[in-house]
């Protein structure tokens, strides 16, 4: 059984969405980020201040090659997963790409405290410009988050038929 890997933007709704479709469809999640924070016992935004941006990418390729080692789950990832080709590539060897792509507006109205590279808001732009292509080139499949989750829930189980 394949995994069911979410990549877009910080506050797309990757943990959001994941969480409803494991709940629909009977997946396990596994949150990226909420599994590096507890096996490395550290909150991501003191990562990122104590040890910096770079080693917190390196946890998250570690990570992440873990979490492709196993099947029929479904995986949250970070919105920087994609800036590692690598990191793509170990996730696409066992798993489908849904890029869930939401309008930047919605994106700037969410809470980003626990976002330490969105604490200069004007960062989202920058981040945008950075990855959208990546995002684009990376997915298996393309759901536009613009509805309530339910409908966003249910467009993924049809976009993922026959895929799994
Ligand atoms: N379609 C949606 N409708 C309402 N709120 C949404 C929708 N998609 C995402 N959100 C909200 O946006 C916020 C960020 O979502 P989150 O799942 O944390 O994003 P990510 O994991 O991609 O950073 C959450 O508060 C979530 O409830
Ligand atoms: O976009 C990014 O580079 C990051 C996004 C965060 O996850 P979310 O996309 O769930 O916010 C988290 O991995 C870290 O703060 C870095
Ligand atoms: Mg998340």
């Amino acid at each position: 059984m394949k995994n069911i890997v979410l990549i877009g933007m910080p506050a797309c709704g990757k943990s959001t969405i994941g969480y409803w479709l494991s709940k629909k469809i009977d997946y396990p999640l596994f949150d990226a980020d909420k599994y590096l924070e507890e096996k490395e016992n550290k909150i991501i935004s003191d990562i990122f201040s104590n040890e910096g941006e770079e080693h917190f990418r390196e946890l998250e390729t570690k990570y992440l090659v873990e979490l492709s080692e196993k099947e029929g789950i479904i995986i949250s990832t970070g919105g920087g997963a994609v800036k590692k080709k690598e990191n793509i590539d170990i996730l696409k060897r066992n798993g489908i790409v849904v890029f869930l792509n939401r309008e930047i507006a919605d994106i700037y109205k969410e809470n980003h405290e626990n976002r330490p590279l969105l604490k200069d808001i004007n960062n989202i732009q920058k981040l945008y410009d950075e990855r959208i292509d990546l995002y684009r080139k990376y997915a298996d499949i393309i759901i536009k988050n613009n509805d309530n989750m339910d409908v966003i829930v249910d467009r993924i189980i049809m976009a993922l038929k026959g895929k799994l």
